[in-house]
């Protein structure tokens, strides 16, 4: 059984605006899978729809074969969803707030405050624990809703933004908390993010939105086959002559894209072979933000 099953998704909201445009997508228990796309993509849109806030104009969702319209209850049950602006109360401690939702969730108190305080420590909130969320900082409710997300132990965790308005050592907290999830207890993980560098570190798989369509589907290496260059080699080089088409990038430093590693001795010997001196080679795949920019259309309009 799939975790997520999106089958040919739509939602024209009301004013006529096309946010979600046949969408299809499946991920399978364990999966940590990168929902990435600019502003305005149809991420917010996709996850409302999956946690059955929103009605699919056409198509359907489902979360572990449960329609998120019909039984909300139950998809609810299985989910944990962080949102950039998730309710909670500021007159409660950090604890409070998350034993209050976990008795929401029909969990006791004390399995609910044995839960609150593993989660506090994992996210580095120990100290704040019996602190007002009144005199949170936007980084330290951010985290505290993702053990929000987590008191009743989903099966699959919905994150638009989570580390949004985290420092770098938050960031880095909380995505290996979230590859963990993944990894050790089996749990789904639906990212939407613009943080392209942190989501080539946990992600096991993306989908590219914009305006709503699916431009891309796949693994990393899936998707550097669908932009031409194989790899970049930068090389640093003087008396370099112009047989190759090299892209000069800096004082006496050369890019040129190649298909595959095989095509770089070739490259190496016409440089020495016509006289030029090599300092250093190195060959760069794309990385996550170099496959974006080549797919979306910001990527197409810097190009031009
Ligand atoms: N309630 C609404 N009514 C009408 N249009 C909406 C509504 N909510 C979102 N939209 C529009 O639908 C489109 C998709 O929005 P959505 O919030 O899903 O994008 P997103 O990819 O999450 O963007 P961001 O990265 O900025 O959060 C946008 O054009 C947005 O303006």
């Amino acid at each position: 059984m799939n975790a997520v099953g999106i089958d040919d998704l739509s939602k024209t909201y009301a004013g006529g605006k096309k946010a979600v445009d046949h969408v299809s997508i499946s991920l399978a228990q364990g999966e940590v899978f990168g929902f990435l796309g600019p502003n305005g993509a149809g991420k917010t849109t996709t996850v409302k729809l999956l946690n059955g806030m929103l009605t699919p104009s056409s198509g359907s969702c489902r979360v572990f074969d449960m329609d998120p319209v019909q039984n909300p209850e139950k998809v609810h049950a299985v989910s944990g969803v962080v949102t950039e602006h998730a309710q909670m109360y500021d007159n409660l401690t950090g604890l409070q707030n998350l034993v209050f939702y976990g008795c929401l969730f029909g969990i006791s108190t004390s399995e609910s405050e044995k839960r609150a305080e593993v989660l506090l420590k994992q996210l580095d909130l120990t100290d704040a624990k019996n602190q007002k969320l009144s005199v949170y900082s936007t980084g330290m409710r951010q985290r505290l809703s993702l053990a929000r997300a987590l008191i009743h132990e989903p099966k699959v965790l919905f994150l638009d933004e989570p580390t949004s308005g985290l420092d770098p050592e938050s960031t880095q907290n909380v995505n290996s908390l979230i590859r963990n999830l993944a990894r050790e207890k089996g749990i789904t993980i639906f990212l939407c993010t613009h943080q392209l560098r942190y989501a080539q570190e946990i992600c096991t798989r993306y989908g590219l939105i914009e305006k709503g369509e699916l431009l891309a589907l796949g693994t990393l290496e899936q998707l550097r086959s669908k932009i031409l260059s194989g790899m970049t080699v930068r090389i640093k080089a003087g008396h370099l002559t112009s047989q190759l088409p090299y892209r000069k990038v800096g004082e006496q430093i050369f890019e040129i894209d190649v298909k595959s590693e095989e095509e770089i001795p070739r490259i190496i010997r016409q440089i020495v072979q016509g006289g030029g001196d090599i300092y250093h080679v190195s060959a760069k795949k794309p990385s996550l933000e170099d496959i974006y920019f080549a797919l979306t259309a910001k990527g197409k309009e810097e190009i031009q």
